[in-house]
């Protein structure tokens, strides 16, 4: 890792990800879901990180969430903290400003969030990250948005597992078991802008890699997430109207062995201005045992990981970054 204090990334086109139309995916014709599959295989092999376009989700539904998000963050901040997610059993609800570290040894993320998830009965922190959300009575048209746009990209990222089987050689439905009764989180993010002289290190978000499966980002038009390139460098994942930036997750580098690649990224707010974006985490089957995939060994080669449950990977990773 080089010096987490220096903060400058190269300055590239959109092109230096790819952009991958998922159309085809619900194509009839095998021989165009497969193309996308080989698209999908290519993106996930060197970069692992990509935009995808034509995804079918509405434009209006897209700028809905942003503009509801905005609403939110902008309440007074004792109503926010009313939400806190200290007080959900299953980290559903709001989460101050510099409340989680992305990257060790670096200040925390100078971002507030709100997480919500699949609205499930009470379970008492007794299966992870399930339970009943907290809403913002105050931002009425907050949480009919929300799950509108959680149910769409549920579909949406179900359909790119599909994608992600193809790409692997498996069967189209090879993930089905992961996919049922899947974990979903979305999280929206405000960052405020990168401060003028910030500590060293100090930034919207630490470089990390994702922890579950698929991560589907909508993000404004602020710029400001820099994805860690092949050859080391940053690189500007600058923002494309009407697309989803897609990353993997560890989950899927453990199912390949470390041939897809879940990629390093972070967060530098230098737009001036204020930047909101919104990940959407796709988790799978809690009960899911994630472990090496057919076909991701060569002859001669052991797995890297051993198995574990969609469940108890989560809880590992959040007990690393929030201490
Ligand atoms: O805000 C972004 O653009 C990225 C956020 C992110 O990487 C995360 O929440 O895992
Ligand atoms: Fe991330």
């Amino acid at each position: 890792m080089d010096n987490p204090t220096k903060l400058d990334a190269r300055q590239v086109g959109a092109d230096s990800l790819p952009v991958i139309s998922i159309a085809g995916l619900c194509a009839a014709d095998p021989a165009e879901r497969q193309a996308v599959g080989d698209a999908l295989r290519a993106a996930c092999t060197q970069t692992g990180f990509f935009y995808c376009v034509d995804h079918g989700v509405p434009q209006g539904l897209i700028d809905a969430v942003l503009a509801e998000s905005r609403h939110f963050f902008a309440l007074p901040a004792e109503d926010k903290i009313r939400l806190d997610k200290s007080l959900s059993s299953c980290n559903r609800g709001y989460e101050p400003l510099r409340n989680q570290t992305l990257e060790a040894g670096t200040p925390p993320d100078l971002k507030e969030g709100f997480y919500i998830g699949t609205e499930q009965p009470e379970s008492g922190g007794l299966r992870f990250n399930q339970g009943p959300n907290q809403w913002p009575m105050a931002v009425p048209g907050f949480r009919p948005t929300m799950m509108a746009y959680s149910a769409a990209l549920t579909v949406i990222a179900e359909r790119l597992m599909q994608g992600l089987a193809l790409s692997l050689g498996l069967a189209e439905d090879f993930f089905s078991t992961y996919c049922r009764d899947p974990q979903i989180t979305l999280r929206l993010l405000h960052y405020p802008p990168q401060p003028a002289n910030p500590q060293p290190g100090e930034k919207g978000c630490g470089a990390h890699t994702d922890f579950g499966g698929l991560t589907l980002l909508l993000q404004d038009q602020s710029g400001g997430l820099q994805v860690r390139g092949p050859d080391d460098c940053w690189i500007h994942a600058t923002p494309i109207p009407g697309s989803f930036v897609v990353n993997l997750g560890d989950m899927i580098a453990r199912w390949t062995n470390d041939r897809y690649r879940s990629t390093l990224h972070r967060v530098v707010n230098t737009s001036g201005g204020d930047r909101y974006s919104v990940p959407f985490f796709y988790t799978g089957n809690a009960d899911y045992t994630v472990s090496c995939l057919p076909g991701s060994l060569e002859p001669g080669e052991t797995p890297r990981y051993p198995p574990v449950t969609v469940q108890d990977h989560l809880r590992a990773m959040y007990r690393r970054t929030y201490g």
